[in-house]
């Protein structure tokens, strides 16, 4: 099913913070119709205001998908509103982190199509990557027609199991933040080292990117491409030497976060 079906029968957001309006710009970008769109929102931005899509208004009776991008702490009371559309055609799809597919079942019904999919910001460029895997009501069809949607906003990977969610939450979900923070403090080492801040940002944040784009295009392993910048005895051994410390070094660390993050999600999902 083509985005342009999608937008025949009508897409639901239920939530639209910074993940549903990320999704929702690029979405907008790739040429969904606003009109085809309905949003509950109770504190919409003006961003949204004037995206004109169907801002608090009465649903269509059956959309091809409701969109659940509402926190974790608020399904209890947001997904009621939903309860309607359940046990019929349209398909549900939740980006809610720790929330089981279990849970949206209970409320939903059994017999409603149901994914679960974890996607990360840079959706608002096309740039995203969003994980899925669907309950048994969800149909081959139904992973493709969610493929469909979050595809025009990035990749996207089916999973084997609902357990790889929380991983896949502390890796691609989460992980932008870890790259949004490794430019800060870069930026901030790079002050320290006596540059304006405006230019140790400029440098910071094209290398991110710069490395980031190398890294997805070269045929090369990450692990050449940090090869090849390191000259022997040069400048880039010197600072390896320090990230890639056995106890204090980022190895470490980021096992550190990623298994944090793992752990945050596996208790959200216990309630
Ligand atoms: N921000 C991120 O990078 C990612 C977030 N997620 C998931 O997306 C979901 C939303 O996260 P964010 O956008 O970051 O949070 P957010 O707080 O920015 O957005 C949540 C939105 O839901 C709205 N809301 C609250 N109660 C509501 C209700 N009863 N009905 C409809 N809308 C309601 C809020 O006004 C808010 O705008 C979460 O479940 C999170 O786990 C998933 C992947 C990445
Ligand atoms: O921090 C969170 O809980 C959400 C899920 C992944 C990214 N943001």
């Amino acid at each position: 099913m083509a985005l342009s079906q999608i937008a025949a029968q009508g897409l639901v957001l239920l939530g639209c913070g910074k993940m549903g309006s990320a999704m929702l710009a690029g979405w907008l970008s790739e040429g969904l119709p606003a009109s085809s769109v309905w949003v509950i929102e109770p504190h919409p931005s003006d961003w949204l205001r004037g995206t004109g899509v169907h801002l608090n208004q009465p649903l269509p009776d059956a959309p091809a998908i409701v969109l659940v991008a509402v926190k974790p702490q608020m399904m209890g009371d947001a997904l009621p509103v939903l309860q309607a559309l359940g046990n019929g055609e349209t398909l549900f799809v939740s980006v809610a982190a720790g929330t089981a597919i279990a849970t949206y079942e209970e409320v939903l019904g059994e017999s409603t199509p149901i994914i679960r999919a974890m996607p990360n910001t840079p959706a608002a460029i096309g740039r995203g990557i969003t994980a899925l895997i669907g309950n048994t009501h969800a149909a081959e069809d139904h992973l493709s027609l969610a493929e469909t949607l979050l595809a025009a906003v990035g990749q996207t990977v089916r999973l084997d199991h609902e357990g790889q969610m929380d991983a896949v939450t502390g890796v691609s979900g989460s992980g932008p933040a870890y790259v949004f923070h490794l430019i800060e403090t870069l930026a901030a080492a790079g002050e320290a080292q006596g540059l304006p801040a405006d230019l140790a940002l400029q440098l910071a944040r094209a290398t991110v990117a710069g490395a980031g784009a190398l890294a997805e295009s070269a045929e090369e392993s990450p692990a050449q491409l940090r090869v090849n910048v390191t000259s022997p005895n040069g400048t880039t051994q010197a600072a390896l030497e320090v990230l890639m410390h056995e106890d204090e070094g980022f190895p470490n660390l980021l096992h550190r976060a990623v298994t944090a993050a793992t752990e945050r999600s596996k208790e959200l999902s216990r309630g």
